[in-house]
């Protein structure tokens, strides 16, 4: 035998109830017995419910409201059933609202409603449902008829929520069911007690009813039909990439609930748990899909995490002093207070050291709660050996639940490297010794956060999306943009990142999509739908936002966005940048930017200042972290001025070249600051601090090449017409070098603690003399490469090897993130 259970939303249109005939006409014609449960038609009981209560009130709009209730059924009958059919069902039903319509009458009589009368107003909600049902049921040719539960489920006077007699109850419904071996349609939520009261079940009553029936005939499965896929993962409302828990076990369930999963309300189940009998929940809206079965078999094979969860709103209370530490008693005091004074716990923790005891409460009953325990440590709190209740509001709980979490170590080292890699701080923690559930209280902002950090990392290790905030979509950034377009089907179908551009912006439009901007068309939405560009409001959306997996990319060259590095990094947000003005900027700055990551735990990131895409400061940090001592270090950093030299030759001009270079995209948004020594200077900064050396601009020898009036140039336009009136000067420059089988290049140089910069006529022979197009080279000689240095070379600048740099980090972020 099968129960099975449809609850209000199943059955609250009459088009949803020919879908159920449909299930049941499968179950029927294969022969398979089974009894079903209806609760009433959704939305029936709050309708009964506001009723009774305008009646009670004496306000003659429940007769509306009551009209409303009874045309409701009727056009239900008119829909579903036939002639024949409607003509047994609706003089019956008619009776029964006369019935329903003198009980209200006399509610607003007297302008009372007391619990007895209202289990027996509410009972009219189930008994119109299944009985309009089950003769629906008979006229699709199931053999069926309506019990009233009443008739078998015998309870106590406790109305409103009644206990049930079991032994009783069994007994009746096995008497019955023995008598009756037509499809039984039952109402869910009521029954009766002596005398033939009307009683309900409360809360997830016609579960109840399910549960009661199927434990009396020790029935094979129950079915709990709803309008989910089952049990799922987490909240499909803050999780989006939530799916159905396939099986778990009644106590998974149970936990689950608890945390506020509405699909069950297992303590109803209880009378089928002790049977063990196997329960299904499925949906009625997509009734092949298996859904969720809850047993009392752990799958050993399952994921050690079930499920996903979170209390939203809790208040923390902490009683500390030293007055805690070795008294035995003062816990049972502190729940014992907070008991007689009817307030629930929800969490608590305590340390060994027996300092502190803090335990979590709903915030509208924290102050009473705090009250509650200041008048019963009065004393203690007097002589100063316990102090004040502390309160910490707007907080909330997420936990993980599995049975299996059991036999997994590592399993709660996952959990906060996933909240902490996202930058989430746990308040309190408490875990109890079944290991069921870890649950961790953190502050409310960070909930949906956390949710997702913790699904993605238990359940979907293998698919992680990153949500990236890129400022500046130049040159760089736009190439970036394309080869993420172009490497997403990748990364997502290898790798697992799902890559999304959340908010990007120039230095006129900012744009934000949570969902992801559409690479496809990123310019016309920036410049169509994006809003004024404020750096402090793009930080600022970014971190309300607080999405799990957040990388900052900065593609500017501009010191205002470098100026918000220090709170983007306080917020536990990882960067990435090509931009080398934070980096190279004060030293104290640098210190306190690595320092912030390092306490944040999160990534700086900014390879591409050096070198763009080569491996230059990975490489002198390899270098240093094995141990290795840095002598010299020796390069053309310059990617613009390294193809500017290598392309000067005989019948060239020297502006013309500079022209080429900044239209293949090597130079500075302004390229003086190439040529002006500037960029050289800031890498050399980079790779001397990398080293451990506090060097500062100012330390930094630079023989400048650019002609005054070139350097005073308003705009850069005015800048190209003064280099083109120099040509003659780089040309003898040239020509000079050239007479000697020489070369011109510019070379950057850390030895000790001496930085230089010039340019310089190399021969021949020259490691720097062969380069070519925007070569860079760095040489690095250590006590290890001492004879033979160690050698970086290829493209040091363009569009394309910068902003796979980047991406490259991003990546790099990412696989740390999870
Ligand atoms: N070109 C290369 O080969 C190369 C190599 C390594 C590093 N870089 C670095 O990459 C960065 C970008 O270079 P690019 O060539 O793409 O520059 P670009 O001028 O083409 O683009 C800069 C972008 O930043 C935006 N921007 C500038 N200031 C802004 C502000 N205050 N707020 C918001 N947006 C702002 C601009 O609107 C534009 O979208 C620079 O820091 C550069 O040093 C470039
Ligand atoms: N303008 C820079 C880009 C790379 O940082 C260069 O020419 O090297
Ligand atoms: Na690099």
């Amino acid at each position: 035998m099968k129960v099975l259970k449809f609850g209000g939303s199943s059955v609250a249109k009459p088009e949803r109830i020919r879908g159920i005939v449909d299930i049941l006409k499968g179950y029927y014609t294969k022969g398979e017995k089974f009894t079903v449960v209806f609760s009433a038609f959704g939305g029936v009981t709050d309708a009964l419910i506001e009723m009774s209560a305008l009646a009670a009130s004496g306000d003659e709009a429940y007769e509306a409201a009551f009209d409303a209730f009874r045309q409701r059924h009727i056009d239900a009958v008119e829909e579903l059933l036939k002639d024949e059919f409607r003509a047994v069902v609706l003089p019956e039903l008619e009776r029964s609202h006369e019935v329903l319509k003198n009980l209200l009458y006399g509610v607003f009589l007297v302008r009372e409603a007391s619990l007895r009368t209202m289990d027996y107003v509410l009972s009219f909600g189930e008994r119109n449902s299944a009985f309009i049902i089950a003769n629906v049921l008979r006229q699709s040719g199931i053999s069926a008829s309506y019990l009233d539960a009443r008739r078998v489920i015998k309870t106590d006077k406790a109305f409103g929520s009644a206990r049930v007699d079991f032994k009783l109850t069994y007994q009746k419904i096995r008497e019955h069911y023995a008598q009756h071996p037509d499809v039984q349609v039952v109402t869910g939520f009521v029954a009766s007690a002596k005398g033939g009261l009307t009683t309900t079940l409360g809360r997830g009553g016609s579960d109840y009813t399910a549960a009661l029936i199927a434990a009396g005939l020790d029935a094979s499965v129950i079915e709990i039909w709803t309008d989910v896929d089952g049990v799922l993962t987490a909240d499909p409302r803050k999780v989006k990439r939530a799916f159905t828990i396939p099986s778990m076990t009644y106590a998974e369930a149970m936990e689950m609930s608890h945390f506020g999963a509405k699909v069950i309300y297992p303590p109803t189940l209880q009378p089928a748990l002790l049977k063990k009998i196997p329960l299904y929940i499925k949906n009625t809206f997509n009734p092949s899909f298996e859904g969720t079965l809850i047993s009392d078999h752990a799958d050993p094979d399952g994921h050690a995490v079930k499920g996903i969860s979170s209390i939203s709103h809790v208040a923390l209370l902490t009683l500390s002093g030293s007055g805690l530490f070795g008294v035995p008693g003062i816990a049972g005091r502190l729940f014992s207070s907070l008991a007689a004074a009817g307030i629930n716990i929800i969490l608590i923790t305590q340390g060994s050291s027996e300092h502190s005891i803090s335990f979590a409460v709903q915030p509208a009953v924290a102050n009473k709660a705090r009250k509650r325990v200041e008048e019963e440590f009065e004393y203690e709190m007097s002589m100063k050996v316990i102090s004040p209740v502390k309160i910490e509001a707007d907080l909330s709980v997420v936990a993980i639940i599995g049975e299996n979490m059991r036999y997994q170590p590592g399993i709660s080292g996952r959990l906060f490297q996933a909240l902490g890699h996202n930058g989430i701080n746990a308040v309190a923690i408490a875990q109890g010794s079944s290991e069921l559930n870890v649950s961790v209280v953190i502050n409310r902002t960070d909930e949906a956060k956390a949710l997702n950090a913790l699904h993605e990392s238990f359940f979907l290790s293998d698919t992680k999306e990153l949500h990236l905030f890129m400022i500046g979509v130049g040159l760089i950034g736009s190439t970036l943009i394309e080869q993420i377009k172009n490497q997403g089907a990748y990364l997502k179908e290898k790798r697992g990142l799902e890559v999304r551009i959340v908010g990007m912006a120039n230095s006129r439009q900012m744009l934000f999509q949570e969902e992801g901007i559409d690479l496809d068309n990123w310019k016309a939405a920036l410049q169509e739908k994006g809003m004024d560009m404020d750096p402090a409001i793009f930080i600022g959306k970014m971190k309300e936002l607080n999405l799990s997996n957040t990388i900052f990319i900065d593609n500017t060259a501009s010191a205002k966005v470098a100026g918000f590095y220090e709170d983007i990094l306080n917020s536990s947000i990882s960067i990435s940048t090509p931009n080398k003005i934070a980096v190279s900027s004060g030293f104290a700055q640098y210190q306190r930017l690595k320092a912030i990551a390092a306490r944040r735990g999160v990534q700086f990131m900014y390879e591409t200042n050096v070198g763009a895409g080569l491996p230059v400061i990975s490489t002198l940090n390899d270098l240093i972290i094995s141990g290795d001592q840095i002598l010299k270090i020796e390069g053309v950093v310059s990617g613009s001025l390294s193809f500017i030299f290598n392309n000067f030759k005989a019948g060239t001009s020297f502006s013309e070249i500079v022209k080429q270079a900044q239209e293949l995209g090597y130079t500075e948004p302004d390229p003086r600051v190439d040529l002006n020594g500037l960029d050289v200077q800031r890498k050399l900064i980079i790779l001397a601090r990398e080293t451990g050396l506090p060097l500062e601009a100012e330390d930094v020898e630079i023989e400048n090449i650019l002609p005054t009036a070139c350097r005073e140039a308003d705009t850069v336009e005015t800048f190209f017409g003064a280099l083109a009136n120099s040509d003659p000067h780089f040309e003898q420059l040239r020509a000079e070098a050239e007479a000697e089988g020489k070369a011109l290049r510019m070379i950057a140089k850390l030895e000790g603690a001496k930085a230089t910069i010039g340019l310089e006529a190399v021969d021949s022979d020259h490691p720097f003399y062969n380069l070519s197009g925007s070569d860079n080279m760095i040489v690095f000689t250590t006590e290890r490469y001492k004879d033979r240095p160690l050698v970086v070379r290829g493209p040091g600048a363009g569009a394309a090897v910068t902003a796979a740099g980047v991406f490259a980090e991003i990546i790099t972020i990412g696989n740390y993130l999870s």
